[in-house]
């Protein structure tokens, strides 16, 4: 495999039963890149997304993570990747420092290293002064920046965002968004969804998924110019909604 390919997918596909739930999609990722992952309700991004992480076997087509085939090393794209969402955060009964600690465990660190990490860690989210308060006590946003950098626990080469922004505030997501970046250029490849279209827009590529298919897959600039329109909202409503 090319190196800098972290993503290569070839007419990857699912069905359930009948219907094309994913329906033959194409497209490569990057090393470093942020690549934004959009698509209305329903269109097929958390299955892609589902058989990109190693829980769900395709139906047919190929796919590679981080070097590993989808079909038959599942388990090692798991080991490998970071994963975060919306809905799957932190225990909110564990403190800032003890869900570090956990998760630091999960994935396999040692004692040492995940000491070093919580250190870096909490000083670089600016955590110091609610390290030992109960996770379930900090606003949303923190939580999700804190959940963010937990899922770069063990280095992965990339990481998987489902919706990670959701509900918060736009101050607090752009603040999300300088994490992302500061991933990317230290060359973390960032795979992430999203329904808000000025973060489409921070994205280096932007794929739009409708109906199973990627129907669009550019750089914003260039979809903004391909569809005639000035921000990703309109190229997203031209496509997503007919
Ligand atoms: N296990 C399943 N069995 C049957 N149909 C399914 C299954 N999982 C998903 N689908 C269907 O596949 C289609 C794509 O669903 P999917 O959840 O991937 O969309 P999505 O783009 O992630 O939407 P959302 O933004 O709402 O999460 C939907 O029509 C959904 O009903």
């Amino acid at each position: 495999m090319n190196n800098n390919k972290v993503i290569q997918v070839e007419e990857l596909t699912k069905m359930f039963g009948d219907f094309s739930a994913v329906n033959k999609i194409t497209f490569e990722v990057e090393k470093g890149e942020i690549f934004g992952f959009l698509g209305a309700n329903g269109a097929g991004k958390t299955t892609a997304m589902k058989m990109l992480i190693g829980i769900s076997t395709p139906t047919s087509g190929k796919a590679k993570v981080a070097g590993f085939d989808v079909f038959t090393h599942a388990e090692d794209i798991k080991k490998n990747i970071g994963y975060m969402s919306q809905k799957f955060a932190l225990y909110d009964d564990l403190t800032v420092k003890e869900n570090i600690i956990f998760f630091g465990g999960i994935y396999g660190l040692s004692r040492k290293r995940i000491k070093e990490k919580s250190e870096i860690l909490i000083a670089e989210l600016g955590l110091e002064s609610v390290a030992k308060k109960l996770v379930g006590s900090l606003p949303l946003g923190w939580k999700q920046k804190l959940s963010f950098s937990v899922s770069l626990l063990h280095d992965p080469k990339i990481v998987f965002l489902d919706e990670p922004t959701g509900g918060v505030d736009p101050i607090t997501r752009r603040q999300f968004w300088e994490l992302i970046y500061k991933a990317a250029h230290q060359g973390t490849t960032v795979f992430v969804t999203t329904h808000y279209m000025d973060e489409a827009e921070y994205c280096d590529r932007v794929s739009i998924m409708v109906n199973g298919k990627i129907e669009a897959l550019d750089t914003p600039k260039k979809l903004k110019e391909q569809f005639k329109v000035d921000n990703m909202n309109d190229v997203f409503l031209k496509l997503a909604r007919g």
